[in-house]
């Protein structure tokens, strides 16, 4: 939230603006062993972004109706898609920090920047070439599943901009774990219905935030520390597939554990996972396995996770860095 030197809140600013830039520079990004992203293209470097921002000139628009120092936010929209022509970089933070810089370098009286883009993902996809299939590299699906984000804010400094706060993150992605989840052993009381559950039809939605040690990375993929969405997303899938979850408070922090170990480069991580597992309307067949199932009632329960590098080596978490995705049985509660 944008704050004036007096501690009041106040901003302006432009939502939903669709930047569909194309042919931005390739990213390319050392590979994991949990992901086979190595990089994009960035043929189609598509983004919704919102952008907002602060300053105490801006104090008399709100108290007296004196726009003389307003921007209008239609300027903005027009500003930010002009710009996006002349991003040289590969990475969405980088983006918005050059949104920023060029906006402060235009309007000297704007003192700081709110600004977020959620990456509108385009997929490749394979058609027929000489050699059988092959990338297009000219038609893209756009796709409506989880997507990459990125938020800053940004102070004005001597020279360009200083950036105060910064999330990358993951959005909106959803996985079903068809056995191998757990609930149990928790309190029952006389307000208690839930039966415990010993193998339950687990769907998660899930967004992921993380934070770098030194932002540079996330801006200049140059550098060789550039952590892309794909890869967490691919690593949190690995870490679902892996373990057996007796709750979604467990695999969270297991998937965060994952996350900090193999990237040294991030310092702090945020999770928010929502609860949406199916409800079984008849039971999954002792033989075949096969269940049927349908989607939960609301309201719907929900999960809130921080995470340092610190959390590595702290043995409450008990994490074996060595330990490839060990299997953990629930303490203290035998399975049935
Ligand atoms: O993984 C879960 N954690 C909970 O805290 C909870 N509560 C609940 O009703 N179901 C679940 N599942």
């Amino acid at each position: 939230m944008l704050r004036l030197n007096n501690g009041r809140t106040l901003y302006y600013g432009k939502g939903d603006v669709l930047t569909y830039r194309t042919y931005a520079a390739p990213l390319e990004v050392s590979p994991i062993p949990e992901s086979a992203f190595t990089g994009d293209d960035n043929v189609v470097f598509a983004h919704n972004i919102t952008f907002a921002v602060s300053s105490e000139q801006l104090m008399t628009s709100f108290s007296e109706g004196d726009n003389s120092r307003i921007v209008a936010t239609d300027s903005m929209k027009n500003f930010i898609l002009r710009r996006a022509a002349d991003y040289e970089g590969s990475t969405t933070e980088g983006f918005l920090a050059f949104i920023g810089e060029a906006f402060f370098e235009k309007y000297g009286h704007m003192t700081a920047i709110e600004i977020r883009g959620d990456r509108i993902p385009f997929l490749s996809l394979l058609v027929r070439g000489p050699g059988g299939l092959q990338e297009s590299e000219l038609v893209y699906r756009r796709s409506h599943n989880d997507h990459a984000f990125a938020a800053m804010t940004l102070r004005r400094a001597e020279e360009g901009a200083e950036v105060l706060d910064h999330w990358s993150g993951l959005s909106d992605l959803q996985l079903i774990k068809v056995s191998g989840s757990s609930f149990y052993g928790f309190v029952r009381d006389e307000y208690t219905t839930l039966p415990e559950s010993y193998d339950r039809p687990l769907y998660i939605f899930l967004n992921i935030h993380w934070r770098y040690r030194d932002v540079e990375d996330a801006r200049d993929s140059e550098r060789g520390g550039y952590v892309p969405a794909e890869q967490i997303r691919d690593l949190a899938q690995q870490a679902f597939h892996a373990y057996s979850s007796p709750s979604i408070q467990y695999l969270i922090t297991r998937i965060g554990l994952h996350m900090l170990d193999r990237f040294p480069q991030l310092s702090e991580l945020r999770f928010e996972s929502n609860n949406r597992t199916w409800e079984t309307i008849v039971d999954k067949d002792a033989v075949t396995s096969a269940g049927v199932y349908t989607e939960p009632r609301p309201p719907f329960g929900f999960q809130g996770f921080t995470m340092t590098r610190e959390d590595l080596s702290d043995p409450q978490f008990g994490f074996d860095a060595n330990g490839l995705y060990p299997v953990r049985e629930a303490k203290g509660v035998a399975q049935s």
